[in-house]
């Protein structure tokens, strides 16, 4: 399959560019984040999109496309929220006909929905989606849920991070055969890393290590998550004057050097690539960032057939939530979103296991096949919404 359509845009006020592809709609609808971060390129919008595209059948969501965004700027520059305001103005007939976009990295949910009401659009929807009763209940659920607070997070903030950590527990157990005891590296600290980092604690793991954008804090007895989530800033980077002594504090590059026995990369794109992929080991590969292994070091570890969870099966918790939301396939509660989000993870990656240890094949492999995207169809035409 070809992407269905790629958009460039060059903004009138600022440096800034961007791109918006749309890998494939279903039913005449696709769904994605939109980053905004000074390395976004062209390519790797693509990337993330067919990934999307992957994610939406991991997730069981068969009534959606993948797409994804991209903004080449500092997401901490004063003027970040304008930028994405214009890229939204400039792409939205392609919202308006129907594109499901929201936050990933550098850019925050509520400020989509600012937008949308700042600039007088509708949440994004199809005419199904406006007409079905089903949906129209469920719909009505999404901005309620999503600020609905479990453990001291929204739901908004715990969905994708939990998924990720229950993705890692369920490997964890696969192979060692009890839950919690091992020691976990996480590079990320923001919407997905934090809360993954608060779930894996409660599940029994050691975090002992966390890099941000600016540091990395390591401490063999175990990082005080809460208290790190606790004094963390809007950009996800935690504050050094509350890290105790006993905190070795690094730089984030030396992240892969830290010896555990998981590690989530929860960042950025190709941060483990053929300079460092050695430096995997045999930890176990998690993947709560999109596309975290560039494809020269996914050749190095398909060929040592590492245990691994793809970022497509990881990292759904987030779209999983919204499809099954709007056609009011979960109990309409914070906790009934996360018990539908650990099914469907969890299911998942024994079923991947079950069949790399049955084939021999890289997980990778199997989940890409499994999970192959095959519907292609264009945008409604006959918008009566
Ligand atoms: N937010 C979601 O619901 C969601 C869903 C699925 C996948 N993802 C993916 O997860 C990843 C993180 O997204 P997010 O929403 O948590 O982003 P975020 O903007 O909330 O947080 C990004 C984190 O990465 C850190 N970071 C940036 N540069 C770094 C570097 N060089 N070294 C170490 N850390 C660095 C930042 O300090 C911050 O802690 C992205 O790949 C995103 O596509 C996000």
């Amino acid at each position: 399959m070809k992407p269905y359509a790629i958009v460039e845009w060059n903004d009138t006020k600022s440096e800034a560019k961007g791109w918006l592809c749309v890998y494939n709609l279903v039913e005449h609808y696709s769904g994605g984040g939109v980053r905004m971060h000074p390395s976004v390129t062209k390519e790797e919008v693509i990337r993330l999109a067919k990934m999307m595209a992957y994610k939406y059948n991991a997730a069981g969501a068969d009534d959606c496309g993948g797409m994804k965004a991209g903004i080449v700027y500092d997401s901490k520059a004063p003027d970040a929220y304008e930028v994405l305001k214009r890229f939204i103005q400039a792409i939205r007939p392609y919202v308006d006909l129907g594109l499901g976009i929201g936050a990933d990295l550098g850019t925050k949910g509520p400020d989509f929905y600012k937008i949308f009401e700042e600039l007088g659009m509708r949440v994004p929807a199809t005419k199904t989606h406006c007409e079905d009763p089903v949906c129209i209940k469920g719909r009505e659920q999404i901005p309620i849920l999503v600020d609905a607070m479990i453990d001291g997070f929204t739901l908004n903030d715990a969905m994708t991070g939990y998924g990720v950590a229950f993705a890692a527990d369920e490997a964890w157990r696969i192979r060692h055969r009890e839950a919690g005891g091992a020691r976990v590296v996480i590079q990320g600290f923001g919407c997905v890393g934090a809360s993954c980092a608060a779930k894996m604690k409660q599940l029994g793991y050691t975090v002992i290590g966390i890099a941000d954008a600016q540091n990395l804090a390591v401490c063999e007895d175990g990082l005080d998550v809460a208290e790190l989530i606790a004094h963390k800033n809007q950009y996800g980077e935690m504050d050094p004057a509350y890290f105790p002594e006993n905190y070795a504090v690094r730089p984030n590059t030396e992240w892969l050097d830290v010896d555990c026995d998981i590690l989530i990369p929860a960042a950025l794109e190709d941060v483990i690539n053929a300079g460092n992929v050695d430096l995997l080991g045999d930890k176990l590969l998690v993947e709560g960032a999109n596309i975290p292994v560039s494809a020269e070091a996914d050749d190095i570890l398909r060929k040592r057939n590492v245990d691994m969870v793809p970022d497509f099966i990881a990292n759904v918790g987030a779209i999983r939530f919204f499809s099954r939301c709007r056609r009011c396939q979960i109990e309409f509660t914070a906790e009934g979103a996360i018990r539908d989000i650990e099914q469907g993870v969890r299911d998942n990656v024994r079923m991947l296991f079950a069949e790399k240890d049955e084939t021999g094949r890289y997980i990778r492999d199997i989940a890409f096949e499994r999970f192959e995207p095959t519907i292609q169809t264009d945008f409604e035409f006959t918008s009566n919404r």
